[in-house]
């Protein structure tokens, strides 16, 4: 008897429809046009951002900073962070270089949200350092998936990226979800008397590669900011 054999299917994470695309319009911003493209989550209809600079659809090696919301330091000028610099600093450089997407993505607080995340502050101030609020309050290090991510740089026809980011999580989060990475790009912001523990701490806890003093350059040879 011979067996007759069912084609396996896998199922892959490109084949899975997460967002649809809601609406699109150029901004006119202090930095020249943004191409503002929103994407809205199926599952839960959170709001994404992917800001768009130049053609980028069929192209390989895009400048691309994929961003978490930071309400605090972005809106309130919050110093307990560098989140504003890096977005800003994104976006000089993908305006500069004249193609580039900032994607902006509603994962505020490494996911766990701005009223939990103001719980871990509250934390901080007692001593905990920013993992260590986390988990007392029952949250891993960092709650965030990068399946939204890697699905808006499909969307925009995006093949490859030069990403911006010291987050090693970051790149591989990305490779997972099937966007290859061909080089990072450093995210290089200043630190100060408020942020400097944090800084240090997602150095040592998670490897982030922050250069926090001159001692720390290495030699690659773009860098933002
Ligand atoms: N839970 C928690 N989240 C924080 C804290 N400080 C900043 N954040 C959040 O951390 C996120 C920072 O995200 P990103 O700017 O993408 O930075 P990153 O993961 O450090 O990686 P790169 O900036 O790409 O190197 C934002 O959502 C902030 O709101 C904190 O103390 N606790």
């Amino acid at each position: 008897m011979s067996e007759s054999r069912t084609p396996q299917v896998l199922p892959t994470r490109k084949s899975t429809s997460l967002l649809e695309k809601f609406s699109e319009a150029d901004v006119p911003t202090g930095r020249g046009v943004l191409r503002t493209v929103v994407f809205r989550e199926k599952r839960n209809g959170r709001e994404h951002v992917a800001l768009v600079v130049g053609e980028v659809q069929g192209l390989e090696g895009v400048p691309v900073r994929v961003h978490s919301e930071c309400l605090t330091s972005e809106v309130f000028g919050s110093l307990k962070c560098d989140c504003r610099e890096q977005l800003d600093r994104a976006l000089d450089f993908v305006t500069q270089n004249g193609c580039g997407v900032v994607l902006y993505l509603r994962q505020e607080g490494r996911g766990i949200g701005l009223g939990n995340k103001i719980k871990a502050y509250a934390l901080q101030a007692e001593g905990l350092d920013t993992y260590e609020a986390n988990r007392q309050l029952g949250f891993p290090d960092d709650l965030r998936s990068y399946d939204v991510a890697a699905e808006m740089l499909r969307l925009l026809g995006v093949r490859s990226v030069d990403l911006i980011t010291n987050n090693p999580l970051k790149i591989a989060g990305l490779v997972e979800e099937g966007i290859p990475v061909r080089r990072r790009i450093p995210s290089r912001t200043e630190h100060n008397p408020h942020n400097v523990g944090y800084l240090r701490t997602k150095r040592e806890r998670t490897g982030h590669l922050i250069e926090l003093f001159a001692e720390d350059d290495d030699d690659t040879e773009a860098k933002v900011g």
